[in-house]
């Protein structure tokens, strides 16, 4: 279902590529002078601390937002160049999964799949069915097709949003923060799933997560975001080894270091009013 381009007829070309990108909201400036390579076929972890901009990527790389500047390229193509049709083209190629990948309460299972394929192509209901039912195999909740979301777990809800989201066969898919709020088994089972599917269907992943266990199982090359810009970059083994403080502070889970625990606020005796006091209660 792929739209054919000539740009991706270069498999040596980065699926996605953030060139000297600068953005924020409004005056505020998020991320500064961000370069940024996806290679295609790979599952980029994306990492970083609270607030740091991962989210923001997907934002630019989806076109949801706009850099102040620098360039954002999918599979060659500068987004800025393309007009509304390009980029409804271009985002029919990516797929997003949402941490509140809110499913439709009132569709079942089934027609939540499907809901993208009648919305976005002239397929038959014969075809559709087996599109929907091949999905729901691959994410292993075939069986549930005619459940409503109420009647399935939190788990299984999200690996229903995830089959929606691939039901256009995404080449690129996007995950923010898919193992958040899900128990450990569910978490192992949503990251083998992510790297399963990377491998069967062929796609370039990127999986904005803070579970430092099962990205690093799964990604090929992690990214850490913080302070404006990426900080550190490579394979989950580099990452592991890295001195750099704030990836061991990230990794070593430790509430202080580079990323203070403590926001900056006023002095305590000023907020529990012992300064006024003078008595040192
Ligand atoms: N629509 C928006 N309008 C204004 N500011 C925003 C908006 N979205 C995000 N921000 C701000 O931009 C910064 C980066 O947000 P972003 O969601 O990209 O961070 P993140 O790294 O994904 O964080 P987290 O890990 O906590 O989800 C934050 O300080 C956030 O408050």
């Amino acid at each position: 279902m792929h739209e054919p381009s000539l740009a991706s007829a270069n498999a040596a070309t980065p699926h996605v590529e953030l060139h000297n990108v600068s953005c924020g909201y409004g005056q505020r400036v998020i991320l500064r002078d961000v370069n940024l390579v996806v290679p295609r076929g790979q599952v980029l972890g994306l990492m970083g601390t609270s607030g740091g901009g991962k989210t923001t990527v997907l934002r630019l790389i989806g076109r949801q937002l706009r850099p102040f500047s620098g360039e954002v390229h999918f599979d060659g193509q500068d987004l800025a160049t393309l007009d509304e049709e390009g980029i409804y083209r271009v985002r029919r190629r990516m797929g997003m999964l949402f941490q509140q990948g809110a499913l439709f309460t009132d569709l079942s299972v089934f027609d939540n799949v499907a809901f993208p394929l009648r919305e976005h192509t002239a397929l038959g209901e014969t075809l559709i069915r087996d599109l929907v039912l091949m999905k729901l195999q691959a994410v292993g909740l075939r069986g549930v097709r005619d459940l409503m979301p109420s009647q399935v777990s939190g788990g299984m809800s999200r690996r229903v949003a995830l089959a929606r989201a691939i039901a256009l066969d995404p080449e690129l898919i996007m995950y923010d923060e898919p193992f958040a709020g899900l128990d450990p088994i569910s978490m192992g089972v949503a990251a083998r799933l992510i790297r399963e599917l990377n491998r069967a269907l062929g796609v370039t992943s990127i999986v904005v997560s803070h579970d430092v266990h099962e990205t690093f199982e799964i990604a090929d090359r992690i990214v850490f975001i913080a302070n404006g810009g990426i900080v550190a970059q490579g394979t989950p083994a580099e990452m592991r080894a890295s001195d750099d403080p704030l990836v061991r502070q990230f990794i070593d889970a430790q509430a202080d270091g580079p990323v203070r625990f403590h926001q900056p606020a006023q002095p305590l005796d000023e907020d529990f009013g012992l300064a006024a006091r003078g008595d040192g209660r």
